[in-house]
């Protein structure tokens, strides 16, 4: 799969894509992560970026031309690409459009803008508008990552333990189990017997109650189209 990415800040991008499962999943080619500087696509001398916005109002916007040129560079060699806009204005980022993106698209764009915001009309030229969260970031940079590093974990492969990504949390419709490891006892906080019981049937047991316990104190949105031994479990938590 492979990641292009549009940002007046490729460092950000090329700093974090270069460790762990990313990184991991780069070395094996099993995914391409490309970073455009969207100054490269400017055709001023001083390579501006921004203006002020028409109608007034506070900071400065992004000017459309850049993202055009870079857009138009990409689409140059007529391969399919899905063109995904970071916005505050997006539509929620889950586990389960990580996982459409996935499997419906070979090659994403993740456009990121910074200051209030990119002109409107560049609306025109992607697919998706999406949002990681109720909350204002600085520019889209961390959203692209976010939406790479969920992709990435799901593509056959890229985690070299395949349960993994099956075991996520969000995959199965709850929160993750608690995980302990070594020492047993940390300053008189010890692992709970169970997990030393070896006994792997009550550890399963274990963990499904911790995770719905955990759902339902955290996440009770979550808790939707249980299975009858799921329900019977969270019953006996209320
Ligand atoms: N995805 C996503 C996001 C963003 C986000 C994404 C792109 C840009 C480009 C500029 N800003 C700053 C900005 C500040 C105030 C108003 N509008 C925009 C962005 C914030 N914020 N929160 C999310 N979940």
């Amino acid at each position: 799969m492979k990641f292009e990415v549009l940002t007046i800040f490729p460092e950000i991008i090329e700093c974090y894509i270069k460790h762990g499962v990313l990184g991991k999943a780069l070395n094996k080619g099993i995914v391409e992560v490309k970073v455009y500087n969207l100054r490269d696509f400017t055709s001023d001398k001083h390579k501006k970026v921004d203006d002020y916005p028409y109608g007034g109002g506070a900071g400065m916007v992004m000017q459309i031309e850049p993202f055009y040129n870079a857009i138009m560079h990409l689409k140059a060699d007529e391969k399919p690409r899905k063109l995904v806009l970071l916005s505050p204005q997006g539509r929620k980022f889950t586990q389960k459009l990580a996982q459409k993106f996935m499997e419906e698209s070979k090659a994403m764009v993740l456009i990121c803008g910074r200051y209030e915001g990119i002109d409107e009309r560049v609306k025109a030229f992607v697919d998706e508008e999406v949002s990681i969260g109720d909350y204002v970031l600085s520019g889209g940079e961390l959203a692209a990552l976010v939406i790479i590093d969920s992709v990435v974990r799901l593509i056959p492969g890229a985690l070299g333990d395949e349960l993994s990504a099956v075991e996520d949390s969000f995959m199965k419709g709850f929160l993750d189990y608690p995980h302990y490891t070594r020492p047993e006892d940390f300053k008189g906080m010890k692992v709970p017997e169970v997990l030393l019981s070896g006994d792997h049937k009550k550890i399963a047991l274990w963990r499904k109650r911790q995770a719905l316990k955990n759902t339902l104190k955290n996440r009770p949105d979550l808790l939707k189209n249980l299975s009858p031994e799921d329900m019977r479990i969270l019953k006996e938590l209320c």
